[in-house]
């Protein structure tokens, strides 16, 4: 099978697609595969590293400020979206795919409204509890909607939908320990907590990192600490002023997470749907703070989907600060009970097969 694919901007869109990819090549069904991206996207460093041929569309998104600035960047917008259409066609005129599949991101929706119009078979794949603005555009016009959480049913035309869960699901669900930790300098045999912000890292988790760090210092239990790629000097200049003892670690960003996540007694991070889908795959206790900075609240709403089943707790970010953060992993990590309840209770909601169901309906739309 010839297969075009996009998701742009952030891992959360991008990790789905190419999970995909790679089952479908584990399954011998790939015979050609290109990502469409962008080139200020994550994907443009993520992809190419994967080995997989990887093209370009420049485009960007709509301002929601009706004022002078904000009338003239969707001016360009609606520019940038008409010629990558435009370019979009070609690519799929020269690569020829018998599917083209979007994981979400403003760049999918270039691709994905080409292909329709070129009446090649089509497929988006929506990760989150509240449907996307580039999905919901798409949803009229591709053949199937993919959803990973029942709720979002409502926001697509019922007759498109299949629930299929998240592909990223999969790729991490055998995943054993693997014993990477020491590439942290961590010990592979105390309980770790990994502590991050989404595949872009978040500023107010990163300040309440740095408030804990005199606390975390003297835990028995270590923190491997990801401050996202573009934080990262700024928190190291502010941990540069203080002591860091050896059971914390801080990096940019971690490449190999599916082999770090088997390794970890609790995760705290944003409640971005990938993440998620990565969480319930495996089972791994969680402390959620939803970013209250996107499209109608969705992570609210994802997390809200664990935390009914008490299969995670949330934190609003208003009421986050270091000693919080401190106070809720210790009182996590003191009770196996209630990690091991939370643990099964999370592994319940996850989909390990979920890059096969999406497979499905790719064969069932060709
Ligand atoms: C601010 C924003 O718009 N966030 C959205 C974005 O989040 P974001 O890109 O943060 O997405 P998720 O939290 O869903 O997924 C992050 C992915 O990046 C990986 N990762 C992260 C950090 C790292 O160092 N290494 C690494 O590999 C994680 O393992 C995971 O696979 O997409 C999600 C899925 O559509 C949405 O739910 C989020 O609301």
């Amino acid at each position: 099978m010839r297969v075009m694919i996009s998701g742009g901007g952030t891992g959360g869109h991008i990790y789905p697609a190419l999970a995909l990819i790679e089952r479908m090549q584990q399954r011998g069904l790939l015979d050609a595969v290109l990502y469409v991206g962008t080139k200020r996207g994550l994907e443009s460093k993520i992809v190419p590293e994967q080995g997989i041929d990887f093209k370009t569309l420049e485009i960007q998104g709509f301002k929601r400020s009706m004022n002078i600035s904000g009338f003239q960047t969707n001016l360009k917008t609606i520019r940038l979206f008409l010629h990558s259409v435009k370019e979009a066609k070609s690519m799929i005129k020269t690569f020829k795919p018998d599917i083209v599949v979007g994981t979400g991101g403003y760049v999918s929706g270039a691709l994905l409204y080409a292909a329709s119009r070129l009446k090649v078979p089509t497929l988006i794949h929506e990760q989150n509890s509240a449907a996307g603005v580039t999905n919901r555009f798409l949803a009229r016009f591709v053949d199937k909607v993919a959803i990973s959480f029942e709720s979002v049913s409502d926001q697509f035309p019922m007759h498109k939908i299949v629930l299929t869960g998240n592909p990223r699901a999969q790729q991490v669900a055998g995943m054993l320990p693997n014993e990477r930790l020491h590439e942290f300098g961590l010990k592979p045999d105390s309980p770790t907590v990994l502590v991050f912000g989404g595949s872009r890292g978040a500023p107010s988790i990163n300040q309440a990192f740095i408030d804990a760090v005199p606390a975390f210092n003297t835990r028995d239990y270590q923190v491997l600490f990801v401050s996202g790629r573009v934080h990262f000097d700024d928190v190291q200049a502010q941990l540069k002023t203080m002591t860091v003892n050896d059971n914390l670690a801080v990096v940019p960003y971690i490449s190999n997470m599916p082999e770090i996540l088997p390794d970890l007694k609790a995760i705290v991070g944003r409640a971005g749907a990938t993440s998620l889908a990565e969480i319930t795959a495996l089972g791994i206790p969680s402390i959620l703070i939803p970013s209250p900075y996107v499209t109608n609240n969705h992570q609210t709403k994802n997390a809200e989907s664990l935390v009914k089943d008490d299969a995670a707790i949330l934190i609003p970010e208003t009421q986050l600060t270091g000693a919080k953060l401190v106070q809720s992993l210790d009182s996590l990590l003191a009770t196996p009970d209630s990690q091991q309840a939370m643990a099964k209770a999370a592994k319940k909601i996850g989909i390990p097969d979920a890059a096969d169901r999406v497979i499905e309906v790719i064969n069932s739309i060709i």
